[in-house]
């Protein structure tokens, strides 16, 4: 059955447009596009959408500004923001403005129309809270627009207006407490106190008094009594990292807590009610540790209820450049001379596969900041500084950078959409890549047509034949035969 709404793209990208469009005219829905906020003005007046697919960044100005006002005027309208700026700070102004999904770009066109399908069946948009128009914005921490990190900040913001417990998970020093700090530091309780606590860094006998407290005298030491962190972070969040180390004992307790909102002190027995909200974070496998009995399955679901899955830097090696050089900037601003990267370093960075991720990555950066007379950061500085046995040999290939180039080549075209049936992208990318590839070649042996076919490695007549279909002019190349 074919879809019925009207939508509205705008985008000043017409090939955008006219992708989305499409798109979506085959599915059914009634489609106008514009390419500018003036022209947006116009046709939500005179089209009277029911969904608006709006860019932030337009020819007269941003966006997301006077989304809060449309909607206003027409509450049931539901908004789906495009934007290639990939940042934290992007994804919550969407959902702080009210926005029924942020997609960021390149997207997937099966997503889009799958958000449009969401958004006219729900009536309106997951989101219905009152926009926080307040949140402090400047300086967000986490650095990254790879698309997993994208996912990260889409969760992010969605989380901040409410107080659902939220698992983070992912390898040693990829963010998490970062990530953490982000939600409360951008959320409703940011004014109220963020309290960690790390189960891996307590001796097991002691997480339970430093958790729920405890009254004088209940253990050898136990001078005053002595609030916990859970009446520490009371209306603020409570952060309990590495909760894959909790004893068994310790889970039990901690889920009555979380179940009664009641914290009893060790050696007490009046209980205190706590307000908190619940972060937990482990880099271990939960579920494998139900599976040994040594995590209990009903605290899990207590504290899974949104999960985030933060990526290992190694999964994510197009975000390494951006964090190495935002560390370097920070060591910068902290009054360190200012270092930048060469080439070959740059390259070393995305080969290497980080272990420790940006922690390991942040300790390096700030070392060479500190150590090296250099103001250029090379690739023989890091070899001394990372264990080399774990860089790849042809970690200079710059296959690698090709790989990347080629894969977000290929992601562009296929995420807005342009491979229509009839298209051959196949012959697209070679359209790319082969005259390059020819030129380079034929100046390396100053224009022998012969000797590039050789190392080309195919037959001089395809080469000739190859040069005149991309209009490559032989004697511009000095081909010389
Ligand atoms: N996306 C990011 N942008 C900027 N800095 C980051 C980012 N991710 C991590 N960092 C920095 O890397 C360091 C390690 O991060 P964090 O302590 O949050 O990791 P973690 O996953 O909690 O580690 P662990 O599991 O070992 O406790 C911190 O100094 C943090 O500021």
């Amino acid at each position: 059955m074919a879809a019925t709404g009207a939508i509205l793209v705008v985008d000043d990208d017409p090939a955008i447009c006219v992708v989305v469009g499409e798109a979506l005219r085959r599915q059914g829905y009634r489609v106008k596009t514009a390419a500018s906020i003036r022209e947006r003005s116009a046709l939500l007046e005179s089209f009277s959408p029911d969904v608006l697919i709006t860019d932030v960044m337009l020819p007269d100005g941003d966006g997301l500004d006077g989304i809060a006002e449309i909607l206003e005027r027409r509450p049931a309208l539901s908004i789906i923001i495009l934007s290639a700026q990939n940042t934290l700070n992007t994804a919550i102004r969407a959902t702080e403005k009210g926005a029924f999904e942020y997609l960021p770009k390149p997207f997937d066109l099966n997503e889009l129309t799958r958000a449009v399908s969401d958004a006219l069946g729900s009536g309106k948009g997951a989101d219905e809270e009152a926009p926080d128009a307040g949140l402090p914005h400047d300086g967000l921490p986490l650095v990254g627009r790879s698309p997993a990190m994208q996912e990260v900040y889409r969760t992010i913001a969605r989380v901040l207006s409410n107080d659902l417990s939220i698992l983070v998970l992912g390898e040693s020093g990829t963010g998490k407490e970062l990530v953490a700090e982000a939600i409360h530091s951008l959320g409703q309780r940011r004014t109220k106190p963020f309290v960690p606590i790390n189960m891996a860094a307590i001796p097991r006998e002691l997480i339970e008094a430093e958790l729920f407290g405890y009254e004088k005298g209940a253990f050898t030491g136990a001078h005053a009594r002595t609030a916990g962190k859970f009446e520490q972070a009371q209306g603020g969040t409570l952060f309990l990292d590495e909760i894959g180390d909790m004893p068994m004992e310790a889970q039990t307790r901690l889920l009555r807590v979380l179940q009664s909102g009641e914290v009893t002190t060790v050696g007490g027995s009046k209980s205190v009610k706590v307000n908190v909200r619940i972060i937990a974070a482990t880099n271990k496998d939960l579920p494998k540790l139900i599976e040994d009995n040594r995590f209990r399955q009903d605290l899990y679901y207590r504290l899974n209820v949104v999960p985030i899955a933060l990526p290992a830097l190694r999964e994510r090696r197009e975000d390494v450049i951006l964090l190495a050089r935002h560390f370097l900037d920070r060591a910068a601003q902290e009054g360190l001379p200012r270092k930048s990267l060469s080439d070959d370093a740059a390259q070393l960075l995305m080969a290497y596969h980080w272990p420790g991720n940006v922690r390991e990555l942040q300790n390096l950066m700030q070392r060479l900041a500190v150590l090296s007379r250099e103001n250029m950061i090379t690739a023989d500085m890091l070899r001394n500084s990372l264990p080399l046995e774990a860089v790849p040999a042809d970690y200079a290939a710059p296959g690698d950078l090709l790989g990347q180039a080629v894969r977000e080549w290929a992601k562009r075209q296929l995420g807005i959409g342009l491979t229509q049936p009839n298209r051959n992208l196949h012959d697209d990318l070679l359209a790319v890549v082969e005259p390059i590839l020819f030129q380079e070649t034929l100046a390396s042996v100053d224009g022998n047509q012969i000797r590039a076919a050789g190392l080309l490695g195919i037959n001089r007549n395809t080469l000739r034949k190859k040069l005149t279909d991309y209009g490559l002019d032989p004697l511009q190349l000095r081909i010389a035969e």
